[in-house]
Formats: C-alpha cells, structure tokens, sequence
C-alpha cells in the first residue's frame, strides 16, 4: 500500500516484499519461541493507528488506495476433528512452525481490521495476547467482532517485527468462530438466562419473532432447540410444524439443502403438505435439480391445484427443464436480463459434450453427437464471478503469490480467489466438482472437500491453483466487443469460473468460440464436428510470435502447444521466425505508428505496402500454405482501414480479404470469375478483426456494385457473429444490410 507522509506508517500493509524479507528471516528462527519484546498495550495501539489508517484512506479521495494481498508459501490445512487435538497454549507456539496435533481457544479483544487482510488481536484466558491474521474474506458476514471465541486448529506462527510474532490462517476451516455478535448466541444467552425450563413451544415462538426480524439463523437455531426439546411420540404435529417454518428459514438464509430436507420431514400426509413440497421445490431450483424441483412442484399443485405461485413457479421450472434439455434459450430475454444484474436465472445445457481422456492432454472435452457449424456444444451459468468489471487502469487490489512470486494484473483475480474460497466454504454441496478440476502440480491432502467439525476442508492454496488453471476473462456482453461504429458500449472484462467448460484443452486454432451474457458462457462449434471430435478453445488469443507463444505456454499452463499452428511453424527455422518477427516489429514500429485515417501521406501507405509484400515472401510456401500467418495480420488491418478513409474500395476490399487469408480462412476466398466467396472454416481463426473484415468487405463489394460478393461476406459475417455474440440477437447493428 502506498504511504502517505504525513499519517503513520500502517504496519499490518507490508507489502509482498517486506513479507518475503520476513519469512526468509522467519524460517532462519524456525522452531524457536519468539521473543516476546510488545506487550497488550503495544499491540492494541498499533492495531487502533492501523485501523484509524485505513479509515483517513477512506474518507482521501484523491489517491487510490491498493490491497496487497499476499498469498504466503503454501502449508496444508487441518484434517483433524477439534476434539482429537491436544489444546496448547499461545505462549507454546513457535516461529515458523505448524503445530500439528494441537490446537488453541482465544477471545478477540479489539474490532477487526479489514483491508487487504483481516487482523484482530486475541487473548487468552492467562492474559497472553497475539496478533490474528486471516488470509481469506467474507463479504457476507463482518468478520471476527470483538468479543468473539475463537479455536484455531494446527496454528502456523511467523515472525513479525512490529509485534513479535503473528497467528496467520490461511484455511478456513482452521478455525472456529463463536461470534461475539451473533444474535442467535447472545438471545439464547438472555433466553437462557432469564428461565431455567423452556419448552419447546417458547422455542418456536422465540423463533417466529427472529424470523419475522429477519433474523434467520438465529430464528434456525431455536427451531432446532424447538425441535430438539419435544417429545418423540405426541408432538409429531408440533415437530412438523417446526419443522416446515426451520424450512422457510433455511430457504431465506440460502440454506438450500437443509430447507429440502426440513421440508419433506414437515410432510405429514395433510393438505399442509402443500406448503412444505413448495418449499422443497423452490429449495431444489435453487440448487438447480429442476427435475426434482418440477416433481415437488407437482405434488403441492395436486394438493392445492388453485394455488397461482406454484403454477407459476412450475411455469419457471419448465422454461428451465427445456434449456437443460434441449439448449433452447430466449436469448433476447436474456440480453434483457443482464443490463440489470450479471448473475442470471437460466439452466446449463451440456448434453452435446462430455468429459473423456485425450492422447496427450489429460481430460478433455468431446462432441456426443454430430453438430452443425454454429450449433450450440455448451451453455454454463458461471460456478462463481465477481461483479469486478475493469479496464486497462490501475488496479485496486493486487495479489501476491509468494509460491511462484506471481503478481496478478487486474482486480477480478484476488475478488475471484477470495469468493471462490467463501463459496466453497459456505457451500460444501458445490466442492466435489469445484476440487476435481486440474489444479497442477499442487500436492493435495484428498480430504478437500469432506466435512470435518461441521464444515469442509477448503485449501485455500489448492483453490488458487485451480483458479489460476481454470479461469476466464469475460466480458458482460460479448456482443460489446464487436462495436465498431458502435459507441455506447461498455468492454470491461472481470475473471470467472465455469465448471464444465474447464475441461476444455487449448488450441490456438480452436474448433469453437465463446460467448458471454452476464455469467452465462455459450460455446459454439466454429464449424461441423462429427460425433466424438474433441472441442478446444483459445485460452489467450494467440501472439503473432511462434517463438513467444513457445515460451508462454509452459510458464502458464505448463504444457507445449502442439496444435497446426504451433506444430506447423515449428517446420520453419527459428532464424527465420526471428527474421519475421523483427521485421513485423519494424513495420509495426515505423509505418503503423500512425493511426490510420485519410491523412495518411501516400508515400508511407507505399512503405507498408512494400515491407509487407517483404514480410509476405519470408512465409516459405510449404510451411504456410494452409496456416495463419499472424505476423501480416495488423499491416493488412492497417491497409485496409486507411482505403476506407479514403474510399478506395477495389483496394479497401482487397485488404479485408487480405486480412481473413492472414487469420487462415484459405488463399482462394474470392473468385472474381464465378462471383464466388468461400472460406475454409476449418483452420481460420475467428475473432472480432475477422468479423469485421468481413462486414467491410461486404460494405466495399456493395460500393463496387458485386452485390453477390457482398451477400457471401455477409453471410460468413452473420456465422461469425453467431458464435462470437452467442446468438444473432441485435446483429442488424453490428452488420448493416
Ligand atoms: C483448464 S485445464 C483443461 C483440462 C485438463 N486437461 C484436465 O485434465 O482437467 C488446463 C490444463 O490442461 C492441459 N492442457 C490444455 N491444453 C493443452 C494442450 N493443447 N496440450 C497439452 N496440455 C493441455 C494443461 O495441463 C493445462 O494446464
């Protein structure tokens, strides 16, 4: 974080620097106990002036104030129940150690603070005080309040010099929080109090009251002491009763399967079982079983056929059913639905594709039957995406990775690790899937995800392994990246997982697109693929270098791409790849340094055009006669963009064909003689320069009177748009007629 002079230096804003200094000094004194040099009274002062920092931060608009999160070198997370733990006590840790076997209790004894990370300070009963860390964030609970008791499991201690020593927790599941402000401890705290024999029907009622406060867990709480404290036999009305309002709870406070569950234990064979089916329907759409939630449905509507919110909640169920089943989305309603919020309502659609193992890239995706060019392979509601949409600007959060000194450029990236980590932790249901996706080389304990005192094992290490595999780049609405003269668009980009769509392997000349529509993806085949073809996509557009791209993947993905462009440019000499990369670089340098407008004097238009024709002849013929040449791309992008300002239409149209043979659409797209325009789908690379080659081309082929010629361009531009909108929705914008 940047410092400002004149305010205290905030020592809990290391900086990764600082925190690599400190471990390495850390592990130097690793399994001594620290010296213990701050008392309380230090320690709580320097967390209040830390505290007061970062509220001046807040209050100074002028500077943007950056978290650095540091992610530290990775240790495993505890897998021992709580009480197979022997409890030690803060003056036993030692630095730079795990104390594995143990665990210590604590209370918070000052407010949180919350920046990068969360730190509090804890003291024990014997008056031993500690500086807490927590490596994770919560948005939908404030976390550790003062007064809290917390147990941390296995603690990891690292030296710290402006307070000694640190607790750090990285693992949430390494630690339990009774919170000091939860309002189902501290009402059943006074309940308690206040009556030493409560019956359960004071249970229930004090749980109604909660409920309607909208206090929901703690309205779930005295249900269950309701619950819990009737008899077996003669309260079966009761119970149920209870049962089906803990239901509802659970509904509001997101509880999905704990209100399935309560809601088929509230059947009692009565027309009251109405209510609980419902409830247990519209558990089950939240959890996206929407055949279990349709069948739940059904039974409430036989029991209260006049009922309009089941009718009209099992309406919804069945729009959902149709686009799981058969692909079939109102692709103008969900345009609609996304200018309000990201995250959408829709069902996947995945039956065109499944999992399976390749010759040479571990698990891929493939076709379970033949699909035409255009067709849909997949639709995925995005497992988890962080309403971060930024640019190109400075970010606002950085995340620092010690374990390969990695730095990530935009905010998305830690808002998505954090979230991830929140979600699967909150969400035990959604870790099998989440935990079985590629990540590296990360050595796994195999108890990711099991449910150990209540909770999952989260290795928040492990989730920023997968994170980094398996994320995407997207966009609110794809169809905004296509904007030429189309300005009121909005292109930020935010960082995102999709589930089923991960297993899709790279090529840099992939077989489909994707699409994004709030946090919907759409993946579509670029042409037809017969029954059991693996799908691949583009995890990066790739760099016109071969050389560069050779190096790039390794470090990022930890693979060599040996896809027909990569294997066949390996057929040239790297010398000549070096020739040809200068070369571009010089044009790019010299000639293209001005943006291309009507301006443009004709002697450097005759520059690009000579060095290009120079770059042209570096392409051997039996190496490029079927491949992309990437490298004259942006001259011929260039060319074809200054003949449009200055209306030269034979040459502006000769251009934008120039550009789709550079993307690797064929040599023989034109053929003047039979009026004739064709590309060669298979080994083109589709993206926005593509498509918009071709709608200039058509515009060019329109001024020229070729009418035929235009239609053809116009035709490919329409299946381009297809995949790289997702669907032909508002296209008469992007491509006139
Ligand atoms: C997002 S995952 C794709 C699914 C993965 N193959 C799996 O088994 O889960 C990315 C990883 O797949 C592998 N991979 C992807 N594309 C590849 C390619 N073209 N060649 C070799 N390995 C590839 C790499 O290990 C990469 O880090």
């Amino acid at each position: 974080m940047a410092q400002k002079s004149n305010i205290l230096i905030n020592t809990y804003e290391q900086g990764p620097d600082k925190e690599q200094a400190v471990h390495k000094l850390s592990n130097s004194l690793a399994g001594e106990l620290p010296t213990r040099n701050h008392d309380t009274e230090d320690l709580l002062k320097q967390h209040y002036q830390n505290i007061h920092h970062i509220e001046d931060c807040e209050k100074d608009t002028k500077t943007t104030w950056a978290k650095q999160i540091v992610i530290p070198i990775a240790y495993a997370p505890c897998v021992t129940p709580l009480d197979q733990l022997n409890q030690i006590s803060l003056s036993d840790l030692k630095v730079e150690t795990h104390h594995r076997g143990s665990f210590i209790t604590a209370t918070t004894i000052t407010l949180p603070y919350n920046f990068s990370s969360t730190v509090t300070i804890i003291q024990e009963v014997s008056t031993v005080t500690a500086v807490l860390v927590l490596g994770f964030q919560d948005d939908t609970i404030s976390p550790l309040p003062q007064n809290s008791t917390v147990a941390i499991k296995e603690p990891y201690v690292q030296l710290n010099e402006n307070s000694d020593y640190v607790i750090r927790v990285d693992h949430p599941s390494d630690i339990a929080v009774l919170r000091g402000d939860d309002p189902a401890v501290s009402m059943i705290m006074q309940f308690v109090a206040e009556k030493k024999d409560i019956k359960p029907v004071e249970w229930r009622s004090e749980g109604d009251r909660a409920f309607l406060e909208g206090k929901y867990s703690s309205a779930i709480e005295c249900y269950t002491q309701a619950i819990d404290a009737s008899l077996p036999l003669e309260e079966t009305i009761f119970t149920q009763d209870a049962y089906r309002k803990r239901a509802f709870a659970n509904l509001l406070a997101h509880r999905y399967q704990a209100a399935k569950v309560d809601s088929l234990s509230a059947c009692s064979g009565t027309a009251l079982d109405a209510k609980a089916y419902f409830t247990a329907g519209r558990a089950c759409y939240s959890l996206r079983s929407y055949s279990e939630s349709k069948s739940y449905l059904e039974k409430s509507l036989e029991l209260e056929p006049t009922d309009i919110k089941a009718r009209k909640e099992l309406n919804r169920i069945l729009i959902r059913l149709d686009e799981q089943e058969n692909g079939n989305y109102d692709f103008a309603q969900m345009i609609r639905e996304q200018e309000s919020k990201i995250w959408l309502d829709h069902a996947d659609f995945t039956a065109n594709v499944e999992v399976g193992m390749t010759e040479k890239s571990g698990r891929g995706l493939f076709t379970t039957k033949d699909i035409a060019a255009g067709e849909i392979l997949m639709s995925e509601k995005a497992f988890c995406l962080p309403d971060k949409y930024t640019g190109d600007g400075p970010s606002d959060t950085v995340l620092f990775n010690l374990n390969n000194n990695s730095r990530t450029p935009k905010a998305a990236q830690p808002a998505l690790f954090r979230k991830l980590v929140q979600e699967l932790y909150h969400n035990p249901q959604l870790c099998k899937d989440f935990f079985d996706l590629d990540g590296g080389e990360y050595v796994r304990n195999g108890k990711e995800g099991d449910i150990i005192d209540g909770v999952p094992i989260v290795d928040a290490f492990l989730v920023e392994c997968i994170r980094l595999k398996n994320c995407f780049s997207a966009p609110r609405l794809s169809r905004n990246l296509l904007k030429r003269d189309c300005p009121e668009v909005e292109t930020h980009l935010t960082t995102a997982t999709w589930l089923r769509a991960s297993y899709t392997n790279h090529s840099c000349v992939p077989n489909c697109g994707r699409a994004f529509i709030g946090d919907m993806m759409i993946v579509r085949a670029l042409h037809a693929l017969p029954k059991g073809t693996e799908i691949t996509h583009q995890y990066i557009a790739p760099d016109a270098s071969t050389l560069f791209r050779r190096k790039g993947f390794p470090t990022n993905w930890g693979f060599e791409c040996a896809c027909r462009l990569c294997s066949g440019e390996r057929e040239s000499p790297d010398t000549i790849h070096t020739k040809r990369t200068d070369l571009a670089k010089k044009i790019k340098k010299e000639a293209l340094k001005m943006a291309p407008t009507s301006k443009i004097p004709i002697a450097n238009i005759r520059t690009v055009e000579r060095m290009m024709r120079k770059l042209e002849d570096l392409h051997e013929r039996s190496v490029y006669a079927n491949l992309p040449r990437l490298t004259l791309v942006h001259p011929s992008i260039w060319l074809m963009e200054v003949y449009r300002f200055s209306k030269n239409y034979t040459k502006m149209v000769r251009y934008a064909i120039e550009v789709l043979k550079n993307f690797g659409f064929g040599d023989n797209i034109v053929d003047i003689d039979n009026n004739n325009f064709s590309m060669k789908w298979e080994g083109g690379i589709v993206n926005t320069e593509a498509f918009n080659s071709l709608v200039i081309a058509a515009e060019g082929y329109d001024m020229l009177g070729k009418s035929v010629l235009a239609e053809g361009c116009r035709a490919a531009a329409k299946r381009m748009f297809l995949v790289l909108a997702g669907s032909e929705v508002g296209i008469e914008r992007f491509l006139p007629a």
